[in-house]
């Protein structure tokens, strides 16, 4: 028998509805919203029943929470309160239907049947807006997310630039999820995080024996993508060997295997992104014009935190209900904390503020956030001007504490120096590339 879940925080119209499909769904109920979309989500429940108004939150958010986390089953919105308007802005949200109460048994029952059938037969689930994914209330990313949501729809390649941590994965992800190519797979791989000697097989997969340690035949992210989206992260990063074959795929489609002589088609989307400024390599000769154009048709520059400082308590508020836990309220920083947090430069971007909300859920025992206890490093922060060398270091920290800001602000500043280059600020540090690199998102992280 298919299973349905009503999501409602009163009991008598749990059991009317209940009552009305004894016999026809096996009947599960959640009173609290929250754990609803859990359950939904996790039991791969195929019907939602949810209402308008419940005190945790309402029955539109409902939807849209259950949408934007990937649930493809039926939603039926049954409400006492309905009028057109609402109606309309659950269909858009991505509910299948919408029923108003009183309720009667048969039509209750012909309504969900129906819902149930429209929903196997569609094919993509109801398209929402990207902007929703997103926390942001800075116009230049509204802007941005509103080109984003019309390029999603086309085919063509996208470039993302944007400093690390300010959500390009998060991007290219909502970009594929708003696709025609929504139900195929999304395939992600970091160019800076593998070695030079290992990319080329990570992308195109390598024949048995195609080099020493090649045991089995092995497929690439080119192939595991099939036809729907390869998110290429750090594309500034790849040698100019590597972008000559890059450039052949993009052009043509065709790649072969390491070691392999069967030419290979990919239909995949591509969506790259850089925190480089890839003009400037281009004209410097570091990576080839030509892969430039053929990956930059769209490109979306997504700004650094510091220059969206009415985001900061929106995200950080954002990241306090994500990491709170069920029965808790939501912490949250005080009006000092946030001013403070407004002025620090944020070399780690959202990532580093996720961190830091993280961090203090778990380790302030207190419901509101203060200044004082913040870490060291933000509490000190002069200006959102690059952070000096700070030689200088207060000998208030401990050791431990003072090498850590040092090497935090080193990073961040030779990253400054060299466009955000990883190569090349690595060769500027005398480091090895991926060390470098895995360091530096360490510690830019926190
Ligand atoms: N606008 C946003 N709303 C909510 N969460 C966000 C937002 N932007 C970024 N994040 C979160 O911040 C973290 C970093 O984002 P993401 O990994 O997409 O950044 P990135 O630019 O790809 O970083 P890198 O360049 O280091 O790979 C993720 O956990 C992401 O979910």
């Amino acid at each position: 028998m298919q299973r349905a879940l009503i999501i409602d925080d009163t009991p008598s119209l749990i059991s009317e509805i209940r009552h009305m499909l004894k016999g026809e769904y096996a009947i599960t109920s959640a009173r609290s919203p929250i754990r609803g979309i859990r359950r939904a989500i996790s039991e791969e429940i195929g019907l939602v029943i949810t209402t308008l108004k419940m005190r945790e939150m309402g029955g539109l958010d409902v939807i849209r929470r259950l949408r934007s986390r990937g649930y493809q089953g039926c939603i039926v919105m049954v409400t006492a309160f309905g009028d057109a308007s609402t109606a309309q802005e659950a269909i858009r949200l991505g509910a299948t239907d919408y029923i108003t109460r009183p309720l009667v048994a048969a039509e209750l029952i012909s309504r969900l049947a129906r819902a149930l059938k429209k929903t196997d037969s569609d094919s993509i689930p109801p398209l929402q807006s990207i902007e929703e994914d997103i926390c942001t209330q800075d116009p230049e990313m509204i802007a941005l997310l509103e080109l984003a949501h019309l390029a999603a729809n086309t085919d063509s390649r996208i470039l993302i630039l944007g400093e690390t941590g300010t959500g390009k994965e998060l991007l290219a992800k909502a970009i594929h999820r708003y696709s025609q190519r929504v139900k195929k797979p999304f395939i992600a791989i970091n160019c800076a995080a593998i070695q030079e000697s290992l990319l080329e097989s990570e992308l195109f997969g390598h024949e048995q024996g195609a080099f020493t340690g090649a045991l089995s035949r092995r497929i690439g992210r080119f192939e595991q993508a099939g036809t729907g989206t390869l998110f290429l992260d750090e594309i500034g990063e790849i040698s100019l060997a590597l972008q000559s074959k890059l450039l052949r795929v993009l052009q043509d489609g065709e790649y072969y295997r390491v070691g392999g002589n069967q030419k290979l088609k990919s239909r995949a989307r591509i969506v790259a992104a850089t925190n480089q400024t890839l003009r400037q390599r281009v004209e410097s000769g570091d990576f080839r014009a030509d892969l430039f154009y053929r990956l930059n048709v769209v490109s979306l520059k997504l700004p650094p935190l510091r220059q969206r400082p009415g985001d900061v308590s929106l995200l950080a508020n954002f990241f306090f209900q994500r990491f709170k836990s069920d029965s808790s309220l939501a912490k949250r920083f005080s009006e000092r904390a946030l001013e403070q947090l407004k002025r620090y430069n944020w070399p780690g971007n959202i990532r580093e503020l996720e961190h830091l909300v993280e961090r203090s859920n778990i380790l302030i025992r207190k419901h509101v956030i203060e200044l004082e206890d913040l870490p060291q490093h933000i509490q000190q922060a002069p200006q959102k001007t690059n952070v000096p060398l700070g030689l200088n270091v207060e000998t208030a920290l401990n050791f431990s504490d003072a090498k850590t800001r040092f090497e935090k602000t080193y990073f961040n500043n030779i990253l400054e120096q060299s466009g955000g280059n990883y190569a090349l600020a690595a060769r500027m540090a005398g480091m090895e590339r991926t060390v470098f690199y895995r360091k530096a998102k360490k510690l830019l992280a926190n």
